[in-house]
């Protein structure tokens, strides 16, 4: 097939890069010059394992291209995806701004019959929005199909790739198969197209990430719990993942959930209620412990030095929304850094890749350092806000060395505080005494 696909983010260019894999011909349209100029030169502007393998292989047999000229991409495909990004506005909804002019333009290159997907996140009713807007600047026949994302960052192929579920919001028969084909290569299960109108469609990708983020909000509030009472939340998660009704993902206490989805998206869900009349209660309590979690390391190094942090530095150790990215929209970092500065603190930050990213947050107020154990010399104490694997096994007695006191805040639990305290140092975690 000959698809189109606007907006080459993270979303836009895994789509585009597995359907070209696939063998369809895939045009990934951007208004951002430098970034097509960049692809078209070979460079991946994001870091996503395996990507840039798979996006060479694509360009290399020309079945993969990118473009930004809409117009000439749209023309001749039949099927065109709509993944620009949905920023939270103001007052914490959906700004749809971008999907609807991406929608408007669609319309006016359109040229036969073809399939418009939203593939963005939306609200529940967009797909009549971008109906009625490419319904007004043409004539020409098209469907409009919600298709919302699951993927995650960091294993985006392989989510993309082998979806748990595939979700497709129409009503139109001739897109329903058209969406089916495409998909066709990604599902092997039995029933994983979930066929639906578009508000369902709509609702479920808002209702999955609210659940997501409901999960790791309420494995907060048990860790703050744990913490008050003497046990270990580490324990407890463990306990109760094993309940086959509850199982083991998303149940990790830490720095509060960040990214570009779960803090937009939960505030955007709560916004819908209100519209409708109808308070969220529970997802702004899980905002509320989100907001608290971001803030808790900082608490924790003030309560252990006594109240004042002016004048010592800090070793950060990952920078990152979560490991294997370079991701850092709402980030933790973002918090627990700027909350180290401004009680006159210094940094020293190290992550494998996100430095460059971090580096438009942060500019010069902190020192980045390219190996871990840099970001240790002289420090009054760690803090581990991002679960990278090479932080899980360091040597501790060089870090010691290193270190001005042996203090490790571990805002991901990855180390066992008892061997921890056996090895000298002092341990605070999440939700563990
Ligand atoms: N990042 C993620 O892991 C996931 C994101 N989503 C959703 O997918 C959508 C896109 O997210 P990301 O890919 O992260 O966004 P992004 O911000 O990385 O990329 C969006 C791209 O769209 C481009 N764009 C905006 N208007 C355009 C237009 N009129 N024509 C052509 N290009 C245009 C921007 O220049 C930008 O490069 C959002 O609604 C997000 O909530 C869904 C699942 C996963
Ligand atoms: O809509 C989206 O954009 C995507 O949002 C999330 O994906 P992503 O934000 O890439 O990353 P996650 O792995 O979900 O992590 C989000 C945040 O939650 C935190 N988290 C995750 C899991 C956990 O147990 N505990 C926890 O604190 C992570 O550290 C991270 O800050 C969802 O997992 C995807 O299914 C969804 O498509």
């Amino acid at each position: 097939m000959r698809i189109a696909i606007i907006g080459t983010g993270y979303v836009g260019l895994v789509a585009g890069t597995c359907f070209a894999d696939s063998g369809n011909d895939v045009t990934c349209v951007d208004i951002d010059e430098r970034k097509i100029r960049s692809l078209n030169a070979g460079e991946v502007p994001i870091y996503e394992p395996g990507l840039e393998e798979l996006i060479r292989k694509n360009a290399r047999e020309r079945r993969l291209s990118f473009s930004t000229d809409l117009a000439a991409a749209v023309g001749p495909a039949q099927v065109v995806f709509i993944a620009v990004g949905t920023p939270e506005s103001e007052s914490g909804d959906a700004d749809l701004r971008y999907v609807l002019e991406a929608a408007a333009q669609i319309g006016r290159a359109l040229r036969q019959y073809t399939v418009v997907v939203d593939k963005s996140t939306v609200p529940v009713g967009t797909a009549d929005k971008v109906r009625e807007a490419i319904a007004q600047v043409t004539k020409v026949e098209f469907d409009v199909v919600s298709n919302p994302e699951f993927l995650k960052e960091n294993a985006a192929l392989e989510d993309f790739l082998k979806p748990d579920r595939v979700v497709i919001g129409t009503s139109s028969e001739r897109a329903r198969r058209m969406m089916g084909e495409l998909y066709a290569p990604f599902v092997r299960t039995e029933n994983p197209i979930f066929y639906m109108d578009t508000r369902s469609a709509e609702m479920t990708k808002y209702a999955a990430n609210a659940m997501l983020a409901t999960r790791i909000s309420f494995m907060n509030d048990v860790a703050a719990l744990c913490e008050k009472v003497g046990a270990d939340v580490d324990f407890v998660r463990k306990g109760l993942g094993a309940d086959r009704r509850i199982g083991y993902p998303f149940l990790f206490p830490g720095v509060g959930y960040g990214g570009s989805c779960f803090p937009k998206d939960v505030k955007a869900l709560v916004a819908t209620g209100r519209e409708s009349g109808l308070e969220l209660d529970l997802l702004r309590a899980v905002e509320r412990t989100n907001e608290r979690q971001k803030k808790l390391l900082v608490h924790k190094a003030l309560k252990h030095f006594g109240g004042s942090l002016a004048g010592r530095t800090f070793g950060v150790w990952g920078l990152a929304f979560k490991p294997k990215t370079d991701d850092m929209r709402e980030a933790p970092s973002i918090e627990v850094i700027e909350g180290l500065l401004g009680k006159g603190a210094q940094v020293v930050a190290h992550d494998p890749v996100a430095e460059r990213s971090a580096r438009r947050y942060f500019g010069d107020r902190i020192r980045y350092a390219s190996l871990p154990y840099e970001a240790l010399e002289g420090a009054d104490a760690l803090f581990v806000v991002t679960e990278w694997n090479e932080f899980r096994h360091p040597d501790f007695e060089r870090m010691k060395a290193l270190m001005k006191a042996p203090v490790i805040f571990d805002g991901r639990n990855i180390y066992d505080p008892a061997r921890m305290r056996e090895l000298g140092f002092t341990y605070l975690g999440i939700g563990r005494s």
